[in-house]
């Protein structure tokens, strides 16, 4: 699938059945009257925003929390498998999958369409996260979440917090500086309130020069460094920021991001596409084709990002595969569950992918 699709009707919104009773008491906040704060959470691909999601459902904050994961079509269940629902107390009272589209275009209407399905909900809830692909362009989500009439009374938009791969933050700027295609990773660091400087484990010293560069994007915006995502959840919720403080900056920004032509939103040359894989297979030899294609760059696709769930053989254990250019790795994330299929499944986000290359050499990993 290319990304960048014309406007189009919703596919596919899931709502999950409603869960019993919550487990925490109703928060103040949550008051019937009260609108519910949405957290879009945005980054570049691969930055870090599922762990933020993960560590935000496992932190020790009372809040019962909604989350809505937008994916692209080829991405579904490989994105939910990613976060582990329910660690260390974290509870999440309504998923909802938006696949079929990158929010930011193709499933904008099925966005306010879940919208208002969780707002009927709200007495069970305290906040909404909304967790973004790596290309969305938050512009279209600050119209719907912050101007939308009739979602306006129900819910608002709290927070945008954009996560940022401090190792590979320049390489993604220097592509978009040279191409003409709408650089969404200016957009994200435009439009956030937030911007968590991430990975900070993987570089070396010059942390200062990249915050001046985030600076020069958006002056107003608070970075915090983290490894992992960990950062103090105060950074995170409440933070009100879209009150009549920011409005005018906000609208100005809105009106920039309108003057670029719709088809211009994504970097059209990226394309997503998934691979399938019925039979176990062999760990060793899926690391094996992992540093062929990521390291020793084979083939002539340039990899941004892939992810999957791999049935590897004599484990019980779903593992799950995650690479941000050619760092990759392979872990085992917890049992499969009785009604799981055991297909292996990656996705794969980059330019000139060449699927029967990719599916054809995952096949030689069967066992
Ligand atoms: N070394 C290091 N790895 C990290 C850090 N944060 C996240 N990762 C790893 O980076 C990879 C990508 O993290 P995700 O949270 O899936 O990134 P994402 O932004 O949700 O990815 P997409 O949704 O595909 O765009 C995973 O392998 C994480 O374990 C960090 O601070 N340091």
């Amino acid at each position: 699938m290319e990304v960048g699709d014309d406007d189009c009707p919703p596919l596919a919104v899931e709502l999950p059945p409603q869960t019993a009773s919550p487990p925490f008491p109703a928060s103040s906040s949550a008051s019937a009257s009260a609108p519910v704060g949405v957290t879009v959470i945005t980054g570049y691909l691969g930055a870090g925003k599922s762990t933020l999601v993960n560590y935000i459902l496992s932190g020790q904050h009372g809040k019962r929390i909604a989350v809505i994961l937008n994916e692209f079509g080829e991405e579904i269940g490989v994105e939910r498998a990613m976060i582990n629902e329910g660690q260390g107390g974290a509870v999440v009272e309504e998923w909802v999958e938006l696949a079929n589209g990158c929010v930011c275009c193709t499933v904008k209407h099925s966005l306010v369409q879940a919208l208002e399905q969780l707002v009927q909900t709200k007495e069970r809830m305290d906040h909404i996260l909304l967790e973004t692909t790596g290309l969305a362009d938050p512009a279209p989500l600050v119209s719907i979440l912050w101007l939308d009439d009739q979602l306006e009374s129900s819910i608002r938009l709290d927070s945008i917090i954009t996560v940022i791969d401090a190792k590979n933050f320049r390489r993604q700027i220097d592509e978009h500086m040279n191409s003409s295609s709408f650089p969404e990773a200016f957009h994200q660091i435009a439009f956030a309130d937030v911007v968590i400087l991430n990975k900070i484990d993987l570089v070396k010293d010059d942390l200062e020069d990249l915050e001046r560069q985030i600076h020069d994007v958006n002056a107003l915006v608070t970075v915090v460094r983290s490894v992992r995502c960990q950062v103090d959840l105060n950074t995170i919720f409440d933070r009100q920021a879209y009150g009549v403080k920011n409005s005018s900056q906000l609208q100005e920004l809105l009106e920039y991001s309108k003057s670029a032509p719709p088809n211009s939103r994504h970097d059209n040359s990226i394309s997503t596409l998934c691979i399938y894989e019925q039979d176990p297979v062999c760990l060793a030899k899926v690391e094996s084709w992992l540093e062929d294609l990521l390291w020793e760059k084979k083939s002539n696709m340039d990899i941004y990002r892939c992810k999957g769930i791999l049935n590897i053989h004599d484990s019980n254990q779903l593992h799950t595969l995650q690479a941000v250019r050619e760092v990759y790795e392979v872990v085992p994330a917890r049992e499969w569950s009785e009604t799981q299929s055991r297909m292996n499944k990656i996705v794969f986000i980059g330019r000139d992918l060449d699927i029967s290359i990719l599916q054809d050499s995952f096949s030689r990993c069967k066992h």
